[in-house]
């Protein structure tokens, strides 16, 4: 059996802190992160308000992490084992993939895909505070959060609203091992839904 689990929503949500938490916890888990496909800088337009644009599709190459999501349901146990994920003799049938970014419902070839689709959200201020004790690989220019970041973030999920996507929203206040233990929860039943 095959799972493949979305942790999406606004940057900052504590995606990655979830996504890494699961990985830990399932087993024969694999997990793609959408960071990593960030093209490079000099690809990334520079918008009217003077920004790079970071926070739009078009900045990452959504063709690469296809081709990764692709490898993965062609053959979870060689995708795993090249990931270092050690296949466990008692489970060896079923296989979950967490895909983890903050673009991930807005990929019209992946939406479809997910068994799940979490949105983790914190407030605007919470958000912005987090966000200004990040280093990301390419700093923060003054003014981005409010100038781009935000205004995107909620473009983004405006349209996946309207879109009528099927997302489980989750409050990226609650402490990490609660969310943790939630998500396991209803991923544990997606499971045996599956299975039945
Ligand atoms: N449940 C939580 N409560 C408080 N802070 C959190 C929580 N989850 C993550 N954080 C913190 O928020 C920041 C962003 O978390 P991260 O998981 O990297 O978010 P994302 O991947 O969504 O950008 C980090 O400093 C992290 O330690
Ligand atoms: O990782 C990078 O190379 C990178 C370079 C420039 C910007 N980012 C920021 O990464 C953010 C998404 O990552 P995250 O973990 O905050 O969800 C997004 O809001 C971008 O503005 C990330």
């Amino acid at each position: 059996m095959k799972l493949i689990v979305g942790i999406g929503g606004m940057t900052n949500g504590g995606k990655t802190t979830l996504a890494n938490g699961l990985h830990r916890s399932l087993p024969n888990c694999c997990v793609i992160h959408q960071d990593d496909f960030f093209k490079p800088q000099d690809q990334i337009a520079v918008g009217e308000d003077g920004f790079k644009q970071w926070d739009v599709l078009e900045s990452l190459d959504m063709e690469a992490m296809l081709s990764t999501v692709q490898a993965w349901l062609s053959n979870p146990q060689k995708f795993a084992r090249a990931h270092g994920v050690s296949v466990q003799p008692g489970a060896p049938d079923t296989h979950i993939l967490l895909l983890e970014g903050f673009l991930l419902y807005s990929c019209k070839p992946l939406v479809d895909l997910y068994s799940r689709r979490y949105f983790l959200t914190v407030p605007y201020e919470e958000c912005k505070w987090r966000r200004s004790t990040r280093t990301y690989a390419v700093p923060d220019p003054p003014g981005l959060f409010d100038g781009h970041v935000w205004p995107m973030y909620q473009k983004y999920k405006r349209e996946m609203e309207a879109n009528g996507v099927d997302v489980v929203y989750l409050d990226g206040t609650k402490p990490r091992e609660e969310l943790l233990r939630e998500a396991l929860e209803d991923i544990q039943n997606s499971l045996l839904n599956a299975a039945r």
